[in-house]
């Protein structure tokens, strides 16, 4: 195993200050880490393994000597500085949906399509935290039974929108609690028309709307996961897949209710089961007797994707629901980044193919 010098791009950010414990407990060996955001945090002192490391501002030279870069500071920030990186040598996993649909570019849950990795020409896309965690519950019950149609409906939580939306949310509910007024300026889109209240309220839109009247995060959910369960192809007709995103007053992790129709239609509830509970990085937790089911307050910290509530549709056979909970910034984002970067080093992919150079 070789030694890595490791950055994080956005690394004061929700899911970049995660990623710097993801990289202090993973079995990657760090020679050096560089802690990079953007000039404005520049100065600022983070611990890494208990050292003090400043943060710099990203540029392109930050890139000179490191083998691999996380990023998480948004697509635009990607798009300017992952092919900075690459060509300075460093491996770019990239939490960011800038280049997440490339056909050159592999969108991995390693747990799932790790083979996808031996693609990789030094840049490889982190999904869409809802994706992850509901490929996670599905995988197990495709590879036992076959999956020919997903319809899912979440309920995220508020820190997938970033630091700025958890402390809007907070604000919002001490006020409400006071009865004062307050006027969001951050949910359900920063940078679209109108704002409105999230705390103690559900917002059915999850970044914009498309002109079908999807939002943009049920499209990434559709097409990412056909890329993902359907050998790189994002618009497979193998699986059918639809989404509704909802935001919930929830500070950290993501719920699904998922509706899918399995190939096999002698598939059972406790098939089902156990192929989930012996599914590497999923934790079945489902036993209605006893009350038990996922929830976010005890998913939260955890990298596990916790899967429960399966039934079969009362209507129709081979039909089936299920309820997945999962920290949206561990293996939503930070963890399943580091995963990969884990993955690489154990596959020895760890290093830019050299045409890509
Ligand atoms: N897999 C997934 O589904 C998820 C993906 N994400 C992606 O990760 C990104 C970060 O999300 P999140 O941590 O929640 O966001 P935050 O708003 O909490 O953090 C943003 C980070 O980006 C940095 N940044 C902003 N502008 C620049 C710049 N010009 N150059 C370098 N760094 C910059 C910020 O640094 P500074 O302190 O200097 O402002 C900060 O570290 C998102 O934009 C999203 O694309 C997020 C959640 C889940
Ligand atoms: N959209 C997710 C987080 C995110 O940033 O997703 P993406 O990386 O696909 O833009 C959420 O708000 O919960």
């Amino acid at each position: 195993m070789s030694e890595y010098n490791v950055a994080i791009v956005g690394a004061t950010g929700a899911v970049g200050t995660r990623m710097i414990q993801m990289v202090e407990q993973s079995t990657l060996k760090v020679k050096t880490i560089k802690l990079l955001a953007s000039k404005h945090s520049a100065g600022t002192v983070l611990k890494f393994k208990g050292q003090d490391t400043v943060v710099e501002e990203t540029t392109p030279e930050s890139f000179t000597g490191i083998d691999l870069a996380l990023f998480s500071a948004g697509g635009a920030v990607s798009k300017q500085f992952a092919p900075e990186a690459i060509k300075r040598g460093a491996v770019v996993v990239d939490n960011t949906s800038a280049f997440r649909m490339d056909p050159n570019v592999p969108l991995v849950v390693p747990e799932v399509n790790a083979e996808a990795l031996n693609e990789h020409q030094g840049l490889i896309a982190n999904p869409n935290c809802s994706t992850i965690q509901m490929v996670m519950a599905l995988e197990p019950i495709r590879e036992r039974y076959g999956l020919s149609r997903v319809i899912v409906t979440t309920l995220q939580a508020v820190s997938g929108a970033g630091n700025r939306a958890v402390q809007e949310t907070l604000d919002e509910s001490q006020a409400y609690l006071d009865g004062k007024t307050y006027t969001p300026k951050i949910m359900p889109v920063r940078g679209d028309k109108k704002h409105y209240q999230q705390a103690f309220n559900v917002l059915p839109q999850i970044d914009v709307f498309e002109e079908d009247g999807y939002t943009h995060e049920e499209w990434k959910m559709i097409h990412e996961t056909k890329k993902i369960m359907c050998g790189g192809d994002m618009n497979s007709n193998d699986i059918q897949v639809t989404a509704t995103c909802s935001r919930v007053p929830v500070p950290i992790a993501h719920c699904e209710s998922v509706y899918f129709e399995v190939l096999d239609k002698h598939a059972t509830v406790a098939g089902i089961q156990d192929a989930i509970a012996n599914f590497d990085g999923d934790v079945l937790q489902d036993d209605p007797a006893e009350q038990l089911y996922p929830q976010p307050i005890t998913a939260q910290g955890r990298r596990e994707t916790f899967v429960g509530r399966i039934r079969p549709d009362q209507e129709n056979k081979g039909a089936f629901h299920l309820w997945n909970v999962a920290d949206n910034l561990l293996k939503g984002a930070a963890w399943n980044s580091v995963e990969i970067a884990e993955y690489l080093d154990k596959m020895d992919l760890l290093h830019v193919p050299s045409a890509a150079e």
